[in-house]
């Protein structure tokens, strides 16, 4: 019986209950034949499906009798058959439960090895490889003339330096002229699947300025590159998992060694405030944090896609000689991968880079001068560095110099140890780019050093060919293994709602079938418990205690509505924020305890970031926590949560109801995500108080899309933010603020002077953004919103620590804090934005006086006395020494000139 039919007969078998139910008055119409067939149809779906106990239970049907004597008689005959069908139907839900529970081990040591499986084949092709591009003459090239690029097999090249001689160079594969994008995607595909497996990946894009990196890594509309595709596949491998992952997306670039966040817009006004300056940290377990870069959830394709542009158009691009839109930095995009639900996985958060390396050039050729020049010379240099590191990897060496360029220090727990590296080598067929040609390829020969020196046998390589389509098969056959579960198991979810369904109608018709079904239902959780401990049924339960079948059918109910409740997750480990839907009762179990047990860890995950039930009591947590590194990270609203909260969840997890709400959100999210990315470009719209002190603020656009609830402050509030800001231009103007808004206010200043002194710091960063106004984007329209925010929302001091996100104070527990009791409990809904700030920029406070609320002013005055006091006594006791000291000296001086009293006198009269 095929899937489809199978679902069909238990439709049926559905309806049966009801059909004997309805036959109950009319007993007239029931005849011995019709008796025998329904029995025999009994029968078959016992053997069928039921076994062992069952089936000795249901001999009962063999033992009944149809006797026409009387209508009493019939209808106890028709009832003992209900009774029997929902036996039938009762014992199918526990045995596919117990089916269930095997499979879903089966399919967790089936990802276990095709993971071990997947990485043995990586291991063997070489987890740094390096593969070289021939860009195609493009229609504006002459190419008439002798090309000096050949390749000769797929991966051998050919390097034809003068007339007469060339030069072979060997890949891990060579991409011809004619090479399509899924080629090269297709070297993509296996180590996305290693980045779903919790190992770091790098994939690069080198060359040559024009050479065609861009065109590799972003692609054209119609024929998109790596970058896309591989977000694509991400998204899509992610769904197909057995487990629900969160995903985040930054994009930032080096540009003339410094970094910049791609997702703040720039500004073109002179006066704007300068987004907080960019810093590589390492965190305790020895990963990379780049501090203030915006990281932002993300849980589809399309948000991708649109940060992605959003972050491009801020891109340092400059017309050169070579290339008209010429890249003038390294563009870097994040997906930081967490699942923490998957303890096989490698780790619980990974990265995948994706890099568009500025263009290598020589600047002889280019002839570039005056600011091109500087950018080529830094591109070269981090460059060279690269390559430093990735050939100390490739030959083990004990020192990787990382530090010498800001690039490898970002990519520093990427690149190596069981990091996947790809490069791509781009070239150029153009006879003219010879030099450069053998510079990128002087380039990729270094980064696959250790391949040149132990030059493989042919033999040795054949036997490593062959051990190759050897893993790759068994990798098709557990992936495929994997493939069929996955499917067993939704069929037999669906069976289970069915019979779930039917047992629900048919325990409401009659007491009897009801309590036989009990009986039966008892006796079978017995033996499901035995056979399966992954079920958390509690069969040993007492009758009594255990649930009543009438409230096994409100938990029904309960749980789909706590699903979509989402209450909060209890595990304080978590990194984030995150929302449970973990289904503690054992009312579950009687229904289909193994999807939802499991299921309830699943969501617990996939929903943590949707922002919802955020208590005062997390907020508190997460004020108290100590930071290392300030990371702003912006969540999605919960019209924007994350569709592979459900999607991406186990499949048999994936419950009708999910499904549908997860196609609600992402018509949803289309609208949101615009919103929020005009949030974004305004969100550069500091508000700068006259003293240069700076708020970051999140402006809240008019039609409140984006923002949730709980991060808007009230009209009140923001006026009085306002009015305080604007007060504090004034001096001798009062805040009338209560105690509670003037501490809050304290953090916000607090906030304002540690900007203003990376501000001081970040001169680095200002010159290239100086530099930047003439090559940056028309960004008139951003300003214009800017200019047409209704109001501002605050955020607070944020600290974190890199493993735990608990020390959080996000956008709406400082909301709560400002706006009282009130708003607090109303701001339970949803979050928007989290900024984070360090914990040291709370010490990095210049002490200034003005502009302060008046509880702040008293005590910076306080503090001012107590600083003037203290100074005050150690310069007189200064001064008095100095006063002895020169005292002496001028006795001592005029005793050794030997003048006596006499000669003063004489001064003197
Ligand atoms: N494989 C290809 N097929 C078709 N066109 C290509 C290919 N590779 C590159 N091009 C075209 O060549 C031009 C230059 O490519 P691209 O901008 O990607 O170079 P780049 O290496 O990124 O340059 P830069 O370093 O200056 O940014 C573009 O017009 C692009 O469309």
């Amino acid at each position: 019986m095929d899937e489809s039919e199978d679902i069909e007969a238990c439709k049926s078998m559905q309806r049966l209950p009801d059909s004997i139910h309805s036959l109950l008055g009319l007993n007239s119409n029931v005849t011995a034949s019709w008796f025998k067939s329904v029995c025999s149809i009994i029968k078959d779906l016992q053997s069928s499906k039921s076994g062992g106990d069952t089936q000795a239970k249901s001999k009962k049907i063999d033992e009944m009798e149809y006797t026409d004597s009387n209508d009493s008689d019939k209808n106890a005959c028709l009832l003992k058959i209900q009774g029997t069908i929902i036996f039938v139907f009762v014992s199918q839900t526990f045995l596919s439960k117990g089916e269930l529970a095997s499979l879903n081990s089966q399919l967790k040591d089936l990802s276990i090895q095709r993971r071990q499986a997947l990485n043995d084949f990586l291991d063997l092709k070489g987890n740094i490889r390096v593969f070289c591009r021939v860009r195609p003459f493009l229609p504006d090239e002459n190419c008439g003339c002798a090309r000096p690029v050949l390749t000769s097999d797929s991966s051998k090249m050919l390097l034809r330096t003068t007339e007469k001689k060339s030069k072979q160079y060997s890949f891990d594969k060579v991409f011809h002229p004619q090479s399509t994008q899924e080629e090269v995607f297709s070297e993509i595909e296996p180590v996305i699947k290693s980045a779903l497996d919790g190992y770091n990946v790098c994939i690069f894009a080198y060359g040559q300025t024009g050479t065609g990196k861009t065109y590799s890594m972003e692609g054209i509309p119609s024929n998109p590159g790596i970058v896309p595709r591989g977000i694509q596949a991400i998204f899509e491998q992610a769904l197909e998992s057995n487990y629900t992952f969160q995903f985040s997306f930054s994009m930032l670039e080096i540009y003339m060694g410094s970094l910049r966040d791609l997702l703040v817009p720039r500004s073109k006004k002179l006066r704007a405030p300068k987004a907080p300056r960019l810093s590589i940290q390492m965190n305790s377990i020895g990963g990379i944090e780049i501090e203030n870069l915006i990281c932002v959830e993300v849980c589809n394709f399309e948000q991708v896609k649109r940060l992605y542009n959003l972050g491009k158009r801020s891109r340092s691009t400059a017309s050169t000689k070579s290339n008209s839109n010429s890249s003038r930095s390294h563009c870097l995009i994040c997906i930081t991968i967490t699942c923490s639900a998957a303890p096989e996985r490698q780790k619980e958060t990974n990265k995948i880079w994706m890099i568009d390396l500025g263009g290598s050039e020589r600047l002889l050729k280019t002839q570039a001068t005056g600011r091109r020049m500087e950018e080529g010379k830094a591109i070269n240099l981090s460059l060279s560095a690269l390559g430093d590191v990735i050939s100390a990897l490739q030959q083990k060496k004990s020192h990787v110099p990382y530090r010498n360029s800001k690039l490898t220090q970002v990519l520093k727990d990427s690149l190596g140890l069981d990091s996947k590296t790809l490069m791509f080598v781009h070239v150029s067929p153009k006879e003219e780019d010879l030099c450069e040609t053998i510079c990128s390829l002087g380039f990729a020969t270094r980064a696959k050093s250790i391949h040149l020196e132990s030059e493989e046998s042919p033999e040795l390589k054949a036997k490593k060919e062959v051990e190759m389509t050897k893993m790759e098969q068994k990798l098709t056959e557990l992936e495929s293994e994997q493939k069929d579960i996955q499917r067993e198991i939704q069929k037999l979810i669906e069976r289970q709602k069915l019979l779930m369904r039917s047992n629900n109608l048919s325990y409401g018709h009659t007491e009897d079938s009801l309590l036989f079904a009990e009986e039966v239902q008892l006796s079978e959780s017995v033996n499901l418990h035995n056979a399966s401990n992954s079920t958390r049924a509690s069969p040993n339960l007492p009758r009594f205690m255990k649930p009543t079948l009438c409230s096994q059918k409100k938990t029904t109910s309960v749980h789909l509505s706590s699903t979509s409740t989402r209450k909060k997750s209890s595990n304080p480990s978590k990194m984030r924020r995150s929302i449970s839907v973990y289904a503690e009762s054992v009312n579950f179990e009687s229904q289909n305890t193994v999807c939802l047990s499991e299921c309830g860890s699943e969501f617990s995950m996939s929903t943590s970031y949707v922002g919802q039930g955020h208590g005062a009591d997390d907020d508190t947590t997460c004020s108290q926590g100590t930071s290392e590194y300030e990371i702003k990270q912006v969540i999605f609203s919960v019209k924007e949560k994350s569709p592979t909260s459900s999607t991406t969840s186990h499949p048999h997890e994936c419950s009708n109801r999910e499904n549908i709400q997860v196609e609600e959100s992402n018509n949803e999210t289309h609208s949101s995500i615009e919103d929020w990315l005009h949030l974004q470009i305004t969100g550069q719209a500091i508000s700068q108080t006259a003293c240069g002190k700076r708020v970051f603020a999140i402006p809240i656009d008019k039609r409140n899309n984006m923002c949730s609830q709980q991060n808007r402050l009230t009209k009140s509030n923001q006026e009085e933010i306002q009015s305080f800001i604007s007060s504090n231009t004034d001096s001798t103007s009062k805040t009338n603020l209560n105690d509670g808004d003037a501490e809050s206010l304290k953090r916000i200043i607090v906030d304002g002077m540690s900007y203003e002194m990376e501000d001081s710091e970040s001169k680095q960063s200002q010159d290239h953004d100086q530099v930047s106004k003439k090559e940056r984007i028309n960004c008139e329209d951003q300003e214009e919103f800017a200019d047409n925010i209704s109001g501002i929302a605050i955020v607070s001091q944020v600290t974190k620590t890199p493993e735990s996100t608990e020390n959080i104070i996000s956008v709406d527990s400082y909301n709560k804090e400002f706006s009282g009791p009130q708003q607090h409990k109303d701001n339970q809904e949803e979050s928007c934005l989290h900024f984070r700030r360090t914990r040291r920029s709370l010490f990095a406070i210049h002490p200034s006086p003005i502009h302060q609320p008046s509880e702040l002013k008293e005590s910076t005055k306080h503090i001012n006395r107590c600083q003037d006091k203290e100074l005050g006594t150690d310069w007189l006791f200064f001064k008095t020494l100095q006063a002895l000291w020169v005292s002496i000296l001028v006795g001592l001086g005029i005793h050794s000139l030997g003048l006596g009293s006499n000669f003063f006198d004489g001064l003197l009269f």
